[in-house]
């Protein structure tokens, strides 16, 4: 007797952990069931995928969705249709730039209860560790935060502080005996601001100047003293968006000592260079910003030799008044991304430097969800949910505005050529995004770690 399954995905190549198989996939309900040459049987449903890779879907553990509070900039259903739209089916939540800031039990509450309601996509949030909140970190990793985010420099939202010293200290005593790791963004603000005075006393508010105010240097000395207090506490340290060559070799001997510390990088390092964002503005202005063409070729190398974990979005929009008509020294600091980090990869990674899929499936799905112990995503595998991502490896396309599905259809890559495109994606079975656009309403759910 043959078994008749929900969804059948058949005649694909698919991304399997062991690499490039052409297998179907059968899917029971939410779950992957089998895998295998030629299955038998028949389903609800089949999907023919010739001529497509099925990827995992992507699991970005950094974006902005700016709820509660912030709905000017973006919305948890905006942003979570644009990481479906470019093959994603998982998000992490910063506990910024929303208003207030994750920082609480309370504040948790309200992001649940919007994303239960609102996301296309599965979910999960970063708690905040502040100066403010050493006391509410246990309450925050009981309501069921993956880890927490700190600043060790200004955040650019007032209300949620950088750490200074003695709390990076407490805070990762405290965060590693609840088992949690530590995202830490890294720049030495007292660096920053003297670097950029000195900038502002000659006069210069141009994308050079924000450039030489967040100089490598404060990028390297931050990461530098974080592995410290890490080495010191043993807390489970995570580099957000590392933008530099140099700043992988300091976090490589970190590893080699023993270090608990493993690195995020993000799109916009890897695809545009600082000569491209000063023609650009303020749309493609971030921090740390985007390095020299000398740096970028570095980041390449340190991703193919595996020495980097994640690539993620960052993304971080804000109210596009923020971006407009302001110098560069004073626009809103951050990219709108979410829908373009695979897509990206794929172009400036598997076609310009070929880089291998399997590397990219690492990076986009399946290093995070592994790192903070979330079951069941970021792979393709029997037991997991059955997210998938099917890519036309050789669809070319130039981004235009009405592709854009997150809030503000603004992005640094307006206008650029793409080549490998997500036609469908299927969050635990069933398919929530097709041709660019969002198919049924929004049941995502929350993401579980385990204990
Ligand atoms: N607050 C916030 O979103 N900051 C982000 N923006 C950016 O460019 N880098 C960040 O960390
Ligand atoms: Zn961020």
């Amino acid at each position: 007797m043959s078994n008749t399954y929900s969804l059948l995905i058949r005649g694909g190549k698919v991304m399997l952990p062991e690499g490039m198989q052409q297998v179907d996939i059968a899917v029971e309900g939410e779950k992957i069931v089998e895998i295998g040459p030629s299955l038998s049987g028949s389903a609800d449903r089949e999907i023919d995928a010739t001529g497509k890779v099925v990827f995992p879907g992507t699991f970005d553990g950094h974006v902005h969705f700016d709820e509660p509070g912030r709905t000017e900039w973006e919305t948890i259903k905006d942003g979570s249709a644009g990481l479906a739209a470019g093959g994603g089916t998982t998000f992490i939540d910063m506990p910024l730039n929303s208003s207030p800031c994750l920082l609480d039990k309370e504040e948790f509450q309200k992001k649940y209860d919007i994303a239960s309601h609102d996301s296309y996509t599965d979910f999960g949030f970063w708690g905040g560790l502040t100066p403010d909140n050493l006391d509410r970190l246990e309450e925050l990793a009981a309501c069921g935060v993956v880890g927490f985010k700190a600043f060790s420099c200004y955040s650019g939202i007032p209300e949620f502080k950088g750490i200074d010293d003695y709390s990076a200290l407490k805070g990762m005593e405290i965060i590693k005996k609840l088992g949690l790791p530590l995202m830490v963004h890294c720049e030495n603000d007292a660096l920053t601001a003297k670097l950029g005075a000195e900038q502002a006393a000659a006069g210069r508010d141009d994308a050079w100047a924000y450039f030489a105010a967040h100089a490598p240097i404060t990028e390297i000395e931050s990461i530098t003293r974080m592995i410290t207090f890490a080495e010191e506490t043993g807390v489970k340290l995570i580099i957000a968006h590392a933008s530099l060559g140099k700043s992988i070799d300091i976090i490589n001997a970190a590893r080699v000592r023993g270090v608990d510390v493993s690195v995020e990088t993000i799109g916009q390092y890897l695809i545009l260079t600082d000569e491209e964002v000063a023609a650009l503005g303020p749309v493609a202005k971030c921090s740390p910003p985007v390095r020299s063409k000398e740096n970028q070729p570095l980041m390449w190398a340190h991703l193919l030799a595996g020495d980097i974990d994640y690539v993620d979005s960052d993304h971080s929009p804000s109210d596009p008044s923020l971006k407009e008509g302001v110098s560069f020294m004073k626009a809103w600091g951050g990219i709108a991304s979410v829908q373009h980090t695979l897509t990206g990869l794929l172009t400036h990674g598997y076609h310009a430097r070929k880089v291998p899929l399997a590397r990219i499936m690492k990076l986009t799905c399946e290093n995070m969800p592994k790192s903070l112990r979330i079951e069941g995503k970021g792979k393709i595998a029997v037991g997991y949910d059955a997210d998938f991502a099917l890519i036309d490896l050789n669809r070319e396309y130039i981004l235009k505005a009405d592709d854009i599905l997150y809030k503000h259809h603004v992005s640094p890559y307006m206008g650029t050529r793409f080549k490998g495109a997500v036609d469908e994606t299927i969050l635990r079975g069933q398919t929530i995004m097709r041709d660019g656009k969002i198919i049924g309403t929004p049941r995502g759910r929350m993401i579980m770690c385990k204990g």
